[in-house]
């Protein structure tokens, strides 16, 4: 049995980088960029008023002026006709350009207007007050945006705000979903005592939405040779193949045998981790990879997050997948000799990771509550509170 350090680094080297695709910036969101991003001009592209108000010159306040005549009014959208002379001020909108003459504005609350001209009631003004400068935020040319980089609303806002109508992303890679098992009941059939629902399929399903995959196939079969074999020959067209349960000992757990008929090369079974520990993998005839999952819920997780989501995260271009270090906030003792994977909760005020107490790998309430998924290695056999651990979350915004 491989550690999990030799899993993941076999993992990563099956890893190759998707294709690249142009799409509309309407469609970006969650999507991976596959290009940098460039300021088209400086941000802002013009001193811009912040306010509402009245433009005036620095110095024409210094030398004690406080009643202007109002030479233009400036709207959002508007270009100015006229330079401004001592003794006089724009009327300006909030959004508008203000021409480089001016170098002050004074707030309309500030201010006492009649007849077209306006007393300044404030007591102070400063150069620049209430204009964002030109290029103050982007220069022109500035990387503001490096691939890989995962399409937030706020990058689709900025994306939006630079004129990219298209940008160019990773193609999204076709996947098939097959869970297994004669047990395995859909949500909404009837149900006997002995039977469990399908959770994982919906939980293969929602993990993946959030790199916007949705799967070409998605199905179940039961623990049939004939038809895991027919399922899995289609499933095994995609570029993934998700397979879940039936990868263990038993003697109806058909899933390597299956794979293995139909030409997909093992590259392993088994890795020294708790749970998941029986996951296989393999390469299909096309280069595809296979992703066969332990059934237990908490395994099914805990594999899609450590091994399938370091595969995606390589093969969207990013060098290495979010690991970030917390203390813990509790003792933790383990057992056996394998690296474990343990679901925590993030706790804000005492800025650390709490453990979720939960029956195994069977239990269906393990990853309610958590945050992501904690690891201890294979050597550590306890975990002190304060120790600074690593810490797999299941939302991260990279
Ligand atoms: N003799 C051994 N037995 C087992 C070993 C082992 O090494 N030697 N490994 C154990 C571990 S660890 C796990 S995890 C399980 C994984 O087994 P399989 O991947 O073969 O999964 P199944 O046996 O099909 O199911 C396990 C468990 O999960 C439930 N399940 C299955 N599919 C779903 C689904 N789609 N949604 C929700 N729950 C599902 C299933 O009913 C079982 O309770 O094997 C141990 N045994
Ligand atoms: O992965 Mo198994 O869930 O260790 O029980």
């Amino acid at each position: 049995m491989i550690s999990f350090e030799e899993a993941i680094s076999t993992i990563s080297s099956l890893a190759q980088p998707f294709e690249k695709e142009y799409i509309s910036l309407e469609n970006a969101e969650n999507r991976i960029l596959a290009e940098n991003i460039y300021a088209d001009r400086d941000y802002p592209p013009f001193n811009r008023a912040a306010m509402d108000g009245y433009a005036i010159m620095l110095s024409d306040w210094n030398k004690g002026l406080r009643t202007y005549s109002i030479t233009e009014i400036i709207y959002a959208g508007d270009v100015s006709k006229s330079d401004l002379t001592s003794g006089h001020c724009y009327k300006i909108m909030t959004g508008a350009a203000t021409p480089e003459t001016a170098d002050v504005i004074i707030r309309k609350e500030d201010t006492h207007e009649i007849n077209n001209e306006v007393s300044i009631i404030a007591e102070t003004a400063k150069h620049f007050q209430n204009i964002a400068l030109k290029g103050q935020d982007v220069k022109n040319q500035a990387l503001i945006l490096s691939a890989p980089h995962k399409c937030t609303p706020q990058t689709i806002s900025l994306l939006a705000a630079v004129g990219k109508a298209t940008l160019q992303v990773y193609k999204l890679p076709t996947v098939a979903v097959i869970t297994t098992g004669n047990e395995v009941i859909a949500p909404g059939k009837p149900i006997a005592a002995h039977q469990i629902r399908n959770s994982n399929q919906f939980l293969l399903k929602a993990l993946l939405k959030k790199w916007d995959i949705t799967p070409q196939i998605c199905e179940h079969i039961q623990d049939n040779k004939e038809a895991l074999t027919k399922a899995f020959k289609e499933g095994i067209k995609n570029q993934l193949a998700i397979i879940n349960g039936g990868v263990s000992a038993g003697d109806a757990d058909y899933v390597p045998a299956v794979l293995k008929s139909l030409g997909v090369e093992m590259i392993f079974h088994k890795v020294k981790i708790r749970p998941g520990k029986p996951l296989w993998i393999g390469k299909t005839p096309t280069g595809g990879i296979v992703f066969a999952l332990p059934g237990n819920p908490l395994s099914c997780l805990t594999t899609f997050t450590i091994f399938v989501e370091d595969y995606l995260y390589k093969c969207f271009g990013f060098s290495n997948r979010p690991v970030y270090r917390f203390p813990l906030l509790e003792n933790r003792i383990k057992k056996h000799q394998l690296t474990d994977f343990f679901p925590v909760k993030i706790n804000r005020l005492q800025q650390g990771l709490n453990l979720i107490p939960y029956n195994g790998s069977g239990d269906i309430t393990a990853g309610l509550d958590a945050s992501g998924l904690a690891l201890q290695p294979d050597v550590t056999e306890e975990f002190k509170k304060e120790d600074i651990i690593s810490f797999y979350p299941f939302n991260n915004s990279l």
